[in-house]
Parts: structure tokens; C-alpha cells; sequence
């Protein structure tokens, strides 16, 4: 029997999946948004004049203009689904009394992985092959056919050495016999031998593939610039699964029209949804629709850390996840 919350509206801002609706109408006196779309402005400032506690996720902007729309809110909680948690000014939440928590570790292994799909598949063309396949040009196997990058004892340099960076750099080194570089500010110990770059621009410099998993916001925007592009070696593919903002994307389409890197595996963009037509239009571009999370199991795991944390919050406990 799970315990009915008296106090506390909560709201939940898109469907999430069975188990955590579930729970959430279990435990809480719960609105579900049925729309899978961000908040609008509109929504966002009745959210925090209506509700004790929000469950928020990408794409709900609350910008430091939504917060100073509402003086007095009544909102004590923003509980991100997700663990990057750019879309909110987290800085301004605080300022007007609301907290914010969002879901580490419980995105990790998907997110790695859906990394290593775009390696691979970038580096082996598997989107470009299976067009070929599907469109019915495929005229058979010949020794010259579609000729890739051999992931195995290449070098992969790591930019954002946090939980997603280290667990992709596990599967890349012990799954692949990767060599792993990467970028910080002080040595990271690992549990693989891994090599720390001068700067970012000699890491992209020395590195087949490239991975971005740092998180996103005004201090890593447009971290992955021209500069750093053009440093890369032109048989080098990028992968970023961390935030579209991060990479210049009208840099990156310049380097890969002009045949300076190789290709790009790309999970996030930086006006996402919008996917330019420029990179739709590339072969050697891999486009996944913000994949990185989504199975039901994660999605499950995430909604139950950020039903942790309202639950936390209601009954006035420490919150486990506080950003
Ligand atoms: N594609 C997806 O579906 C998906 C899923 C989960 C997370 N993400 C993104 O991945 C990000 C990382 O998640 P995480 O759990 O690994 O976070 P994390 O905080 O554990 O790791 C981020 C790492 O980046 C490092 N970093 C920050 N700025 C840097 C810089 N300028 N240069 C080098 N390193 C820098 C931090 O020190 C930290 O080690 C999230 O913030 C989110 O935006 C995307
Ligand atoms: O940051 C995350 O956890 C994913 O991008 C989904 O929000």
C-alpha cells in the first residue's frame, strides 16, 4: 500500500511511462501533462504560481524571465527528468526559493552506448550502407566497397570526463582496444590507461574519433568551434551525445562539406528539433532524434529518481538529487 501525500500539487509535464505514472498517481495529488510537447511560456508561469512541485524536463525553458514572472511562487521544486539540465536557470530557481534536482547515474550506460552506436556507426557508414540497401542501388560485395575507419587500437579523445565520458571510454578501451584521451582541468583517475591533453584543439588534434559529454549551458556553448574542427585529423569523425549547443553547427556543417573531418555522429542538435537541411543532406553525417536515454527501462529508473525527489520534498527530507 503506498501512502497518499496530502500535501502538494504536483505536476508532471509529459506522459512518462507506465510504472512511474503509476506511482506518481499512487503518491501524489499528480496532474500528468498529456501533451509530449515543451511547456509553453503560458504554462511554465501558471507551473509555479499553481503547483508545490514540478517535473520538468527538456525542452521546458525556465529562463530567469519565466522566474521573475512569478514573485511569489509556489513552487518549491523543480524535479528535472533528465540529468542535463540547461533548459532551467538554476541560479535564478534558487533565487526566487525553488530548488532544482535532476537524475544522475540512472542515464549513464544508455547514454554511453547510444555514444558507441554513433561511433560505429559513423565510422563504418551503417547509415549510408543501409540506404544503399534500402533504396535497392546495391549492386553486391566487392573488396573496395564503402571502405570505413577500423575502430579498434584508435585513439578516442573524451571531452567531459564525467560519468557518460568515463563509461564511454570503458567500451571504447575495453571493448575495442581504444587508446583514450581527454581534456580536464586535473588528471581523472581511471580504471583504464588514459592520457591527458594540453588543451582541447592538441586533443582533437592527436584523436580518430572525438566525443563530446560534457554537459551543456553558457560555459560550454560552442566549446567544439571552428578552431577545434580544423584541428581535427581529416579521417576523424565527431560524436556528440551531450548537448546541440555545444558544437557550432554551422562550423561543423563547413568542416565536413569541405571534407576536413570525416563525418559526425550526432544525437543532439543545437536548435533541436531542428536538424538542418545541410546535415540531412550529408552521407556522412548519422542522425539519431535524442536517443540517448530512451528505453523503458532507463526512462523508468529516471522518473522514479525524480519521484524521489518530490516525495523528498513534500515530506520535507533532504532531496537525494540536488543540482
Ligand atoms: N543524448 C542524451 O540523451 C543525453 C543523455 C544524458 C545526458 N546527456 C548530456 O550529457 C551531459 C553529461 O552527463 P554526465 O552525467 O556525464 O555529467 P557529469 O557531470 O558526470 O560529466 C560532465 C563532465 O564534463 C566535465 N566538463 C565540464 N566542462 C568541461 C570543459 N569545458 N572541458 C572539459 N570537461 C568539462 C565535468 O568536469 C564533468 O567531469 C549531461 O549534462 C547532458 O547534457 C545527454
Ligand atoms: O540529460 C538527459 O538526461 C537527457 O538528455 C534526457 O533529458
Amino acid at each position: 500500500m503506498v501512502a497518499q501525500h496530502a500535501a502538494g500539487r504536483v505536476l508532471i509535464t509529459r506522459p512518462m511511462t507506465a510504472a512511474v505514472e503509476a506511482r506518481a498517481r499512487a503518491a501524489f495529488n499528480v496532474e500528468i501533462r498529456a501533451r509530449t510537447a515543451p511547456m509553453s511560456r503560458a504554462e511554465m508561469v501558471a507551473s509555479l504560481q499553481d503547483f508545490d512541485v514540478v517535473v520538468a524536463t527538456l525542452g521546458d525553458a525556465y529562463s530567469a524571465e519565466i522566474f521573475a514572472e512569478v514573485p511569489a511562487p509556489r513552487c518549491r521544486l523543480l524535479a528535472n527528468f533528465g540529468v542535463g539540465y540547461n533548459h532551467i536557470n538554476a541560479e535564478a530557481a534558487r533565487a526566487a526559493g525553488i530548488e532544482v534536482t535532476n537524475t544522475p547515474g540512472a542515464v549513464t550506460d544508455a547514454t554511453a552506448d547510444i555514444a558507441l552506436t554513433l561511433m560505429l556507426m559513423s565510422a563504418r557508414r551503417a547509415g549510408e550502407g543501409e540506404r544503399l540497401v534500402r533504396s535497392g542501388n546495391w549492386a553486391g560485395w566487392h573488396p573496395t566497397q564503402m571502405l570505413g575507419l577500423h575502430l579498434s587500437g584508435k585513439r578516442l579523445g573524451v571531452i567531459g570526463l564525467g560519468r557518460i565520458g568515463d563509461a564511454i571510454a570503458r567500451r571504447a578501451h575495453f571493448g575495442f582496444g581504444m587508446e583514450i584521451a581527454y581534456v580536464a582541468r586535473s588528471d581523472k583517475e581511471t580504471t583504464y590507461p588514459a592520457q591527458r591533453a594540453q588543451s582541447l584543439v592538441a586533443l582533437a588534434a592527436e584523436v580518430d574519433i572525438l566525443v563530446v559529454a560534457v554537459p551543456g549551458g553558457a560555459e560550454t556553448r560552442h566549446l567544439i568551434n571552428a578552431q577545434v574542427l580544423d584541428a581535427m585529423q581529416p579521417h576523424a569523425h565527431l560524436v556528440n551525445i551531450a548537448r546541440g549547443e555545444v558544437v557550432d553547427e554551422a562550423a561543423l556543417i563547413a568542416a565536413l562539406q569541405a571534407g576536413r573531418i570525416a563525418g559526425a555522429g550526432l544525437d543532439v542538435y543545437e536548435f533541436e528539433p531542428d536538424v538542418p537541411e545541410a546535415l540531412r543532406a550529408m552521407e556522412q553525417v548519422t542522425l539519431l532524434p535524442h536517443l540517448g536515454t530512451a528505453t523503458e527501462d532507463v526512462r523508468s529508473h529516471m522518473g522514479h529518481m525524480a519521484l524521489d525527489n518530490v516525495a523528498a520534498c513534500l515530506e520535507g527530507r533532504k532531496l537525494p538529487n540536488p543540482v
